[in-house]
């Protein structure tokens, strides 16, 4: 590899703030290496003195084995910066002796476990999954912001808020957000812990600086003042984690904190063929919010994007296994969405065709589980309709317009059937008469049909689907009812269908296979990775971008899309599928925008 002159100027900036612009696919983390060892050479500053930060493990790893392969010297530290906050937390406790315990992991001090007693202590009912994940994001979001639990209007978050904060100052405890805050603490307040680090480090490195957030920029912030050798590398049209609190606006304003900051650019991709370039160039620029830049090809091979329309995910599957069995083996294959749910689809056909792939995945979307959950409850009343306690766990989720109180207070007779009893009720309604009518009805068919048509039949008969789209936001329920129905048509009973998913959620979350050449990934952990071939899927409008009143949300899935794209080597295929559920729907808007490139 020959160094440009571009990232030769970049790599040798000695002391001083410096931000380093650049292009998907420029060599960012060539220059960042490079420079360590310029700094060695020229300025004689120790490998050990030099603190490289990163945000991910798998990126710090990865830089650690570039590195190695680079030079013989393993002296050179790199760190995620929550690594390097523990550390800082660890030489505390040890010099004031306090015990301070992580919360993190399947320890006893587990947060969510904790969560879940302050949950049910303050309403007297368990949370649900989707209650504990909107918690801890916005926990995260105002410790990563530095905000206080007061700049929050929500009483229901203020008041777990206070509870968990006091929980853990009790006991000594702190989880994986509280790190930084800790951290940023300790630091400001106690000088010998400053000092400490101080004298270990000289120059601090910080790669994928994009995905930064405040308190991480104020922790650099005070470790490197006064000389403020700090190296940022970054490209603010990769900023995707503002819902973790990434905040590229620091990054926009940086020249306002560090007056003589020095700006270098790197502009030419080496990834890329010209066309994914450029199509990548031409969608970026309709963001606002962004440092303007000038991008050019090192690689002017013609490959032109490949726009499919597929009808549904059946046919979008099929697409996908003609391109992995064309694939020859010196090449790689990433199929990239932006839900986790595209996952399963794509993992059922491959388990299917025994297929090894290897994934990237982060794990927090349960609303397919939720859905099967409640068909499989469904489904075992249908079989047994005496059974109150099953009752009880669907009956409010079908529409049926009867209270708690009325359910729980239902006397019904040995094995006599819930709904006869409610319908030979004399005080019930003559609406909630209909309903209870139309489940038993409903019911009735689902016990003599085969899986596929029961469930379509819950689907489309019951208060089911109006439920569920009520009550959790931005599900993308359609194209949850397409998936379920697609796994459906290969299983007899709902157990079968149950225990298929479990296989396929259990092969998801396990180990990867490191000899494939196929992988399934989220758009997100995608980042800083290159494939040859990239699909990128389920581009449908609503899912990707997903709807939002804001505009910087637009921008920020605009970012998300470019991103998927610029991981493209060779060949890219935007795929969109025209159906969710026999329903007609719109490709993303990002191909309005593509559109205007070809006229
Ligand atoms: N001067 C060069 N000549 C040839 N290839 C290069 C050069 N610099 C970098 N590359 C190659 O370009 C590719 C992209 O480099 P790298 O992954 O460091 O980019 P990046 O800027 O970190 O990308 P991204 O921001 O998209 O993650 C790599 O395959 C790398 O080996």
């Amino acid at each position: 590899m020959i160094i440009s002159d571009q990232q030769k100027k970049a790599i040798s900036h000695k002391n001083g703030p410096a931000l380093v612009l650049a292009v998907p696919g420029s060599g960012k983390t060539t220059v960042l290496l490079n420079r360590i060892i310029y700094l060695n050479n020229t300025q004689s500053v120790e490998y050990k003195q030099i603190l490289n930060l990163t945000f991910s493990k798998t990126q710090a790893t990865d830089m650690k084995t570039r590195f190695d392969s680079m030079t013989s010297n393993n002296k050179a530290v790199f760190s995620t910066i929550h690594a390097f906050a523990f550390n800082v937390i660890k030489l505390f406790s040890k010099k004031y002796k306090i015990n301070l315990k992580l919360i993190e992991g399947n320890n006893i001090f587990n947060k969510y476990k904790l969560l879940k007693r302050i949950f049910y202590e303050n309403y007297k009912s368990p949370p649900s999954n989707d209650d504990l994940d909107y918690f801890f994001a916005n926990y995260s979001l105002m410790k990563n912001n530095m905000l206080n639990i007061d700049n929050f209007n929500s009483n229901h978050f203020i008041n777990i808020a206070i509870k968990y904060e006091d929980y853990k100052k009790k006991n000594n405890l702190f989880d994986f957000d509280d790190m930084l805050t800790y951290a940023y603490n300790i630091l400001k307040n106690n000088d010998d812990i400053l000092r400490i680090i101080k004298r270990n480090y000289k120059y601090f490195q910080l790669d994928e600086g994009q995905d930064a957030s405040l308190i991480q920029f104020k922790i650099l912030e005070l470790i490197a003042y006064p000389e403020n050798n700090i190296y940022i590398l970054a490209d603010d049209d990769q900023s995707i984690y503002s819902f973790r609190g990434a905040n590229p606006e620091y990054l926009l304003k940086i020249n306002s904190i560090f007056k003589d900051i020095k700006y270098y650019y790197l502009n030419k991709n080496y990834r890329s063929t010209k066309d994914i370039v450029m199509l990548s160039d031409y969608i970026i620029k309709n963001n606002k919010e962004r440092y303007l830049k000038t991008v050019e090809s090192h690689n002017d091979e013609k490959t032109p994007i490949q726009i499919i329309k597929v009808k549904n995910i059946e046919t979008q599957n099929i697409f996908i296994s003609n391109k992995i069995f064309k694939l020859n083996n010196k090449e790689n294959l990433a199929i990239l969405f932006r839900n986790n749910i595209s996952a399963y689809a794509i993992a059922f056909d491959l388990i299917k065709n025994k297929i090894q792939f290897n994934k990237r995945l982060n794990f927090n979307n349960n609303s397919l589980n939720i859905v099967l959950q409640d068909l499989n409850n469904i489904i075992d009343f249908a079989l047994d309709n005496s059974n109150l306690e099953l009752f009880k766990s669907i009956y409010y989720k079908l529409n049926l317009y009867l209270k708690k109180d009325y359910i729980y207070g239902l006397n019904i007779g040995f094995n006599k059937s819930i709904l006869d009893t409610i319908l030979d009720d004399s005080y019930i309604k003559e609406y909630q008469k209909e309903l209870v009518e139309n489940l038993k009805f409903v019911l009735d068919k689902v016990v003599n049909l085969n899986l596929y048509n029961s469930i379509k039949l819950i689907f489309e008969e019951l208060g089911y689907i109006e439920y569920i789209s009520k009550h959790f936001e931005n599900i993308p329920i359609k194209y949850i009812q397409e998936i379920i129905l697609y796994f459906a048509k290969d299983y007899n009973t709902i157990n079968e269908l149950l225990k298929a998913f479990k296989n396929i959620e259990s092969t998801l979350k396990n180990k990867n296979f490191n000899t494939s050449n196929i992988f399934i990934s989220t758009i997100h952990q995608s980042k800083g990775l290159e494939y040859d071939n990239v699909l990128l899927i389920d581009l449908v409008d609503g899912e990707f971008p997903i709807y939002s009143d804001k505009a910087s949300n637009l921008e920020e899935e605009r970012r998300l899309f470019y991103v998927g794209i610029t991981r493209a080597k060779k060949q890219l295929y935007l795929v969109f599928p025209k159906y969710r559920y026999n329903t007609k729907v719109k490709p993303s808007k990002f191909f309005n925008e593509i559109k205007k490139i070809n006229k």
